[in-house]
C-alpha cells in the first residue's frame, strides 16, 4: 500500500481527510477509508508532526475516536478510554512481562456503558468523546447478552455492542426491503444503526461485557456477570484459545479461528487480570496500562514452514523468506512470505516445521508471524543465521539490520557501487550508497549504462527514505543537477575505466588498463578472440575465456553506454598510444616493469592519483608492478632510503625521482 508523502502544502488537507474519515467511522455506516489505510495516514501525520515540531490540536492522536466522536447528554462515571495498540513487537513484550495476562476477543463493534439500578437496566450510552455519550437506552433494550433484569444491585457494565452474523443478516434484510444497499461490514452497520433515529433496528444487536465497575479481579467479575445473565467477551472464546499455554499462543489460536467465530473481531485484547496488579500498573492518558490490543491483519491462515530460504537481493541485501505448504488466503494461493531480517527472525524464533500464521500485508506481500509453540515439533531446532553470503561465502556487512554482501558479483548494487567508484570506476559522485539503492529499487538503474540515461527529472523526484510512512523525501533538484553534471563528466573517462566499470570478473583495475592499452577501442576489444585476449600480459587462456564471454553478455550494456556518448576509445589514439608506448618498452619491444613507491605530491606527477599513475605507466607501454624484484626495470621513488629503494639499489635497478620519470614519459 502506498505511503502518504506529507508536505507543508498538503498537511492541512490530509488532517481534514483523516478527521472526516474518523467522523464517518464513529457516527455513520459510511467507510471513507479502509482501516489499515486510516492507520497508515495517522502514522504519517504523526511522523510529519514529530519531524517538524508541530504540536497539533486536532485530536487525531489524542481524543477518543480520533476526534471523530461527539459527546452526548449522558455523563460517564469515569472516562471511557481506548486501548493501546502498540504493534506486534510490543504486544509480544507485554505478553512476556505478564504471562498471566488473559486474552479476550477484540470485538469489532462500538463500546457502550450500561447502568443498572436495583437490578434493572436503567440507562445505556455510547462511549462518545470519552466523557459524555449519546443515550441509546431504547435501542439496546432486549439485546442478546444484555439482560433487562440482573440481580438486585446498582452497578455499571461496559462492553461491546456488535452485530453477529445473524444480526447483520436481519439488518441487511430490512435494508434490502427498503431499497437500501447492505452495510459494508458489521462494524459500519453497528455505527449506522446506533446513529439512526427511530426503532428500525431496535434490539437487533448483540452485547458482550468486558468490564464491571468495582474492585474485583477480572476473572471473578466476568464470572459474576455470566451468573447474572450477561454474555462476556471471554465466554465467546472457543476452547482452543482458552486452552493455550501462554498469551501469544492464545492470540495466535484466536487468529486461526477468527473467520469461524460468527461475530466480527479486529484483534485480541491482553489484560492483566488481578485488580492489585492493575492498580500498580495504572492508567495512561487515554488507555489503561494493564491492557494492550493486538490487531490482526486482514485474513490469516495457518501454514507449515517447509524451508527458510536465503537470497541476495539486487541491492546486495540478504533477504530471508519462508517457503510454506501453499495455502489459500483471501482468494489467492500463497507459498512464500518475507521474513524481514535476521534479528527479527531470531526474536520470533520461527523454525522450519513450525506452524505460523500467513497473511497478505497491505494485501500484497505475504507475511507470516506468530509461530504456534503449541504445534511445534519438540525435536525442531532454532534457525541459525548464515555464516556468510549464500552466493560467494564472504562475510556480510552487518552495520545495519539488513545484512548485506558488498561483493560486486552478488548484486546490482555491488556492481553499481564498483562502477561509479573513484578508485576503480567512472568516479561519479552521488550515485553510490543510498541514492544508488533508491535508483535500483525504483528500477531506474539495472546496470551501469542506465546511469547515463537518467534524466534530471527522474533524479529530482527520486524517493529516498526508510519506507516508514511519512518518512519519504525526494532527492531534489539541486542534488539532481549536481549528479547530472557528474554523469556528464564521467562520459569522458579513459577507456580502461569504462572497461573496469562493467564489473566483469578478471577485468578489474589492472586488466582494465592492460586491455585498454592493448586494444585501444572498445570495438577492438569486443572483436578480440580468446587467443588475442589470452595474449595480454597476465591474462592467459582461462581468464581470457571468462572475459570473452562477459564481453558478449555485456554487449547491450556497452551499446547503451556508447549511445549515451561514453568514451569508447578512439581508433586514431590507438597507434598514437603505441608510439608513446615505446617510452616504457625495452629495445626488444617488451614492456618495462615499473614500480612506483612513496608520495608523488609536489612532483610533476603530483596531480595524479595512485590509480592514475599506474594508468599512465600502462598507457606508455610499461607494466605497473607492486614490488621490486629481479624483473623490475625501473623504480620511481621519492624517498631515498626506503626499503624498496634499498632493494632496487642492491639489485642494480635504475632509480629515478617522480620528476625524472615525468621527463622520461615526455621523451626527454
Ligand atoms: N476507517 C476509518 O476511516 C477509521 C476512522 C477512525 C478509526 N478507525 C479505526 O478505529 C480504530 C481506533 O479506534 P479506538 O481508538 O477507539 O480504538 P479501538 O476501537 O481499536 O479500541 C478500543 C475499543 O475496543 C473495543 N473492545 C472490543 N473488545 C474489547 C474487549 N474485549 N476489551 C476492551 N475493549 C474492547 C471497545 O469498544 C474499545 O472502546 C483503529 O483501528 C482505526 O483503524 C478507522
Ligand atoms: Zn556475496
Amino acid at each position: 500500500m502506498r505511503n502518504f508523502n506529507i508536505t507543508a502544502e498538503n498537511y492541512d488537507q490530509l488532517v481534514a481527510q483523516a478527521l472526516s474519515a474518523a467522523r464517518a467511522y464513529e457516527q455513520t455506516d459510511i467507510e471513507e477509508m479502509p482501516d489499515d489505510r486510516f492507520d497508515i495516514l495517522l502514522a504519517a501525520i504523526l511522523a510529519y508532526e514529530t519531524a517538524n515540531g508541530i504540536s497539533a490540536s486536532h485530536g487525531l492522536h489524542s481524543a477518543v475516536g480520533h476526534g471523530g466522536a461527539e459527546g452526548g447528554n449522558v455523563e460517564h462515571a469515569s472516562p471511557a478510554g481506548s486501548l493501546e495498540k502498540p504493534g506486534e513487537e510490543k504486544v509480544i513484550e507485554f505478553a512476556a512481562a505478564h504471562p498471566d495476562a488473559v486474552v479476550e476477543p477484540k470485538i469489532d463493534g462500538m463500546a457502550i456503558i450500561v447502568r443498572y439500578r436495583d437490578g434493572r437496566l436503567f440507562s445505556a450510552a455510547t462511549r462518545g468523546d470519552g466523557y459524555t455519550g449519546e443515550d441509546v437506552t431504547v435501542k439496546v433494550r432486549g439485546v442478546e447478552g444484555l439482560p433487562e433484569a440482573a440481580g438486585t444491585g446498582d452497578f455499571e457494565v461496559r462492553g461491546e455492542l456488535y452485530l453477529n452474523e445473524a444480526n447483520l443478516g436481519q439488518a441487511n434484510a430490512i435494508r434490502a426491503a427498503a431499497g437500501q444497499a447492505p452495510f459494508r461490514n458489521a462494524r459500519n452497520g453497528v455505527a449506522g444503526m446506533l446513529n439512526k433515529d427511530g426503532s428500525t433496528y431496535a434490539g437487533l444487536f448483540s452485547f458482550a461485557a468486558y468490564t464491571l465497575g468495582g474492585d474485583a479481579d477480572h476473572l471473578d467479575a466476568m464470572q459474576e456477570l455470566s451468573a447474572l445473565g450477561f454474555t462476556t467477551a471471554r465466554s465467546l472464546l472457543p476452547q482452543v484459545v482458552l486452552a493455550a499455554d501462554d498469551p501469544m499462543a492464545a492470540v495466535a489460536a484466536l487468529g486461526a479461528v477468527r473467520s469461524d467465530l460468527g461475530f466480527p473481531i479486529d484483534g485480541a485484547v491482553l489484560k492483566v487480570p488481578a485488580a492489585a496488579d492493575r492498580k500498580a500498573l495504572g492508567e495512561g492518558p487515554h488507555a489503561p496500562k494493564w491492557a494492550v490490543a493486538y490487531k490482526y491483519p486482514p485474513v490469516q491462515v495457518p501454514a507449515v514452514i517447509e524451508d527458510i530460504e536465503l537470497e541476495i537481493g539486487k541491492t546486495g541485501r540478504l533477504s530471508i523468506r519462508a517457503r510454506f505448504t501453499p495455502v489459500d488466503v483471501d482468494g489467492s494461493t500463497i507459498g512464500y512470505a518475507s521474513l524481514h531480517n535476521v534479528q527479527d527472525l531470531l526474536k520470533k524464533d520461527i523454525r522450519v516445521g513450525d506452524t505460523v500464521m500467513a497473511y497478505k500485508a497491505n494485501d500484497v506481500i505475504p507475511q507470516v508471524h506468530l509461530p504456534r509453540a503449541d504445534l511445534r515439533d519438540p525435536s525442531s531446532l532454532p534457525w541459525e543465521p548464515p555464516a556468510g553470503c549464500p552466493k560467494c561465502g564472504r562475510d556480510f556487512d552487518k552495520s545495519t539490520e539488513l545484512w548485506r554482501c558488498t561483493n560486486p558479483e552478488c548484486s546490482v548494487s555491488g556492481r553499481i557501487s564498483y562502477a561509479v567508484s573513484r578508485d576503480a570506476g567512472l568516479d561519479i559522485d552521488g550515485v553510490g550508497g543510498s541514492t544508488g539503492d533508491a535508483l535500483i529499487e525504483a528500477d531506474l538503474v539495472r546496470d551501469v549504462s542506465d546511469i547515463f540515461h537518467l534524466t534530471e527529472d527522474q533524479l529530482a523526484n527520486l524517493r529516498l527514505g526508510t519506507g516508514e510512512p511519512g518518512a519519504d523525501r525526494l532527492l531534489g533538484v539541486k542534488k539532481a543537477k549536481k549528479i547530472m553534471a557528474e554523469i556528464e563528466q564521467a562520459k569522458s573517462r579513459p577507456l580502461n575505466r569504462v572497461i573496469t566499470a562493467l564489473a566483469m570478473r578478471y577485468a578489474g583495475r589492472t586488466f582494465g588498463r592492460r586491455l585498454a592499452a592493448r586494444f585501444g577501442t572498445m570495438e577492438n576489444l569486443r572483436c578480440a578472440s580468446v587467443e588475442e585476449l589470452a595474449g595480454v600480459e597476465g591474462i592467459g587462456k582461462a581468464k581470457a575465456e571468462v572475459i570473452h564471454a562477459a564481453l558478449k553478455d555485456n554487449g547491450p550494456v556497452i551499446d547503451r553506454l556508447a549511445a549515451a556518448g561514453v568514451n569508447m576509445g578512439t581508433p586514431a589514439a590507438a597507434p598514437l598510444k603505441a608510439a608513446r608506448a615505446a617510452r616504457l618498452t625495452t629495445p626488444e619491444g617488451e614492456a618495462m616493469n615499473v614500480v612506483i613507491t612513496g608520495s608523488l605530491k609536489g612532483s610533476a606527477l603530483g596531480s595524479l592519483t595512485r590509480a592514475g599513475a599506474l594508468e599512465l605507466i600502462e598507457a606508455h607501454g610499461g607494466r605497473a608492478a607492486g614490488s621490486v624484484s629481479k624483473t623490475t626495470s625501473l623504480l620511481v621513488c621519492a624517498e631515498p632510503g626506503s626499503s624498496k629503494f634499498l632493494r632496487a639499489q642492491e639489485l642494480g635497478i635504475k632509480i629515478v625521482t617522480p620528476d625524472e620519470f615525468a621527463q622520461i614519459l615526455e621523451g626527454h
